[in-house]
């Protein structure tokens, strides 16, 4: 999909129709009407509930109920509850130390592998430790395979039920594993009504796996909620001195429930039980989280530390869209991590030179890598990635349903009618000659301050790797704190080389992200001491 957009951006300009199945689709690519439309609309359209899975009962609501699709105060609540978690600097913080743990956990599985000559798969080796983290920052259990099922503990039996249930929920946004009624859907929009009602009671091979997924993600989720909260209950009481004694979970370590207290679902179990189970825990939890705002007139949106007045707090959410959350931040963080680790690496691995140079500064600055604010502070790793998103945003396009007519004036006096379906490509945006001086080359120093943005973009608004406005990526900052931690625990470690094996030049595919079609097959040379030192 983000190819075709990018051929048709090549073809017929900044703005441009197309037909999918029987519905049109607006391509857009000028940084002006991108801006535009992000800050006019902040609905997607249709719901994946209905258009991508026909999901019906409660594995529908968990769909239905999800950040991406929901709209209104069920937004709000669901974007503060995301802010509070990974927005926050110092919540944000807190879940550095379970980043460096599977950072830590990962090279020593690269270890045997890594001689200098085996050929390795970085692409499903990157998968392993971006679902380790994710799962790890979400729910707070251990999802790394080796512990998952291997005995019948009930912390492995969870984490394996919940990993395999996330697989199959990220299975089904690829279209051959999709649910029949989705091209029906596609071809024939005016019977929608129909389609969704036959799924309801016919419900295909499709609809029925990814409903069982579904449905293993929300008792597993309550079964966990239902742990923590009795042992909360257990610690107040102690407290008040009404009952035994019981220790709470300790700030970023694993409480007996086995969520571990720095997680996303225990930040929202918090929120749920108001300001003194707030307080009463790790003693940070108070105020809003960090809130995206901007303009549409402005360079981007920008983010506030703090306060979030406008947002209503996360105890309105229901019990179905706390797990729906949940279920959110594995779909929207696991695979765009993971691609985007497996593509910088690429891209340094082809860039001997650009690795050199990245290993020097974080040989000389290794005592800001045990930090999120030291993470922050080094500008070569900052532009490396920054250039590696450039080049392959792992989300190609992202999209807004038009809720009201958006004129174009900047662009000959078009207007994008009410209800179009619009298609923002950032792929496009980020390879356009008019912006970037040699868009197809990795030229990390492009952001750098001491380029003075001599190689582009001529608008900043053309850089857009997490998308724009109110409904910008709410992980961004999560995002470049692993890509960042995780790549300096490996390049400190090993010199990263391209294997014969990796097929050149890269070849992408979409998939759930814009990812590499081979893999990324590179071989792992351990540095000398003197080198690491
Ligand atoms: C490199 C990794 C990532 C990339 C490239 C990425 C990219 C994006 C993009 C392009 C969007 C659509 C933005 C828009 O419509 O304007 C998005 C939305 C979102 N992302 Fe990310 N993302 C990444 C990682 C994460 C992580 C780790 C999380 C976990 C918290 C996350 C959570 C979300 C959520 C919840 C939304 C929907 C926000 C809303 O609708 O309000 N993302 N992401």
């Amino acid at each position: 999909m983000t190819l075709y957009f990018h051929d048709v951006t090549k073809q017929y300009g900044p703005v441009a129709q197309v037909w999918v199945a029987a519905r049109p689709w607006i391509v857009v690519s000028d940084p002006a009407a991108a801006r535009k439309i992000a800050y006019r609309s902040l609905a997607r359209p249709l719901s994946v509930a209905s258009f991508t899975h026909a999901l019906v009962g409660e594995p529908g609501d968990v769909d239905g109920e999800s950040i991406f699709w929901n709209r209104g105060p069920a937004w709000k609540a669901s974007r503060r509850a995301f802010e509070a978690s990974v927005l926050r600097p110092e919540r944000l913080a807190a879940h550095l130390p379970a980043i460096r743990r599977c950072t830590e956990r990962f090279l020593a599985r690269l270890a045997p592998y890594s001689d200098g000559s085996t050929a390795i798969n970085m692409k499903d080796e990157f998968g392993v430790i971006a679902l380790a983290i994710t799962g790890e920052v979400a729910y707070g259990v251990s999802f790394w395979p080796e512990e998952c099922g291997q005995d019948s503990s009930s912390s492995s039996t969870t984490s394996s039920a919940l990993v395999r249930a996330c697989h199959e929920c990220m299975a089904c946004f690829e279209l051959p594993q999709s649910t029949a009624y989705l091209p029906l859907q596609m071809l024939l929009p005016a019977l929608r009504p129909l389609w969704l009602a036959l799924a309801a009671v016919l419900p295909d091979a499709a609809q029925r796996r990814h409903m069982a997924a579904r449905q293993v993600i929300a008792d597993v989720s309550r079964r966990l909620m239902r742990e923590w909260q009795e042992q909360h209950r257990a610690a107040r009481a102690s407290d008040s001195g009404e009952g035994p004694k019981e220790a709470p979970a300790t700030s970023g370590g694993t409480s007996s429930s086995g969520i571990s207290s720095s997680s996303f679902l225990a930040a929202m179990l918090k929120d749920q039980q108001g300001p003194t189970a707030r307080s009463s825990s790790t003693g940070a939890e108070e105020g809003g989280g960090g809130s995206v705002r901007g303009s549409e007139s402005g360079a981007g949106p920008r983010v506030s530390g703090s306060g979030t007045a406008e947002l209503p707090p996360a105890a309105q959410m229901s019990e179905i869209q706390v797990i729906s959350q949940g279920l959110s931040f594995i779909l929207a963080g696991y695979d765009t991590t993971g691609t985007t680790l497996a593509l910088t690496t690429f891209l340094l691995a082809n860039n001997p030179t650009v690795q050199d140079k990245l290993r020097a500064e974080l040989v000389a600055n290794r005592g800001l890598l045990d930090s999120a604010d030291g993470l922050a502070q080094l500008p070569y790793l900052d532009a490396v990635l920054k250039e590696s998103q450039r080049l392959h945003p792992a989300v190609g396009f992202y999209w807004r349903d038009a809720t009201s007519d958006i004129p174009l004036p900047e662009l000959g006096g078009l207007v994008i009618p009410k209800g179009s379906f619009v298609s923002i490509s950032i792929y496009s945006m980020h390879r356009d000659p008019e912006q970037w001086k040699e868009p197809e080359r990795f030229i990390p120093e492009r952001f750098l301050q001491v380029t003075g943005g001599a190689l582009g973009p001529t608008d900043p608004g053309a850089y857009l790797p997490f998308g724009n406005g109110p409904r910008m990526c709410v992980g961004y900052k999560m995002a470049t704190m692993v890509v960042k931690s995780v790549m300096a625990g490996l390049l400190l470690r090993y010199r990263v080389a391209l294997h014969p094996r990796q097929p050149l030049p890269l070849r992408l595919k979409t998939g759930l992200t814009l990812e590499p079609a081979d893999g990324v097959w590179v071989t792992l040379q351990p540095l000398e001491v003197r080198e690491k030192a």
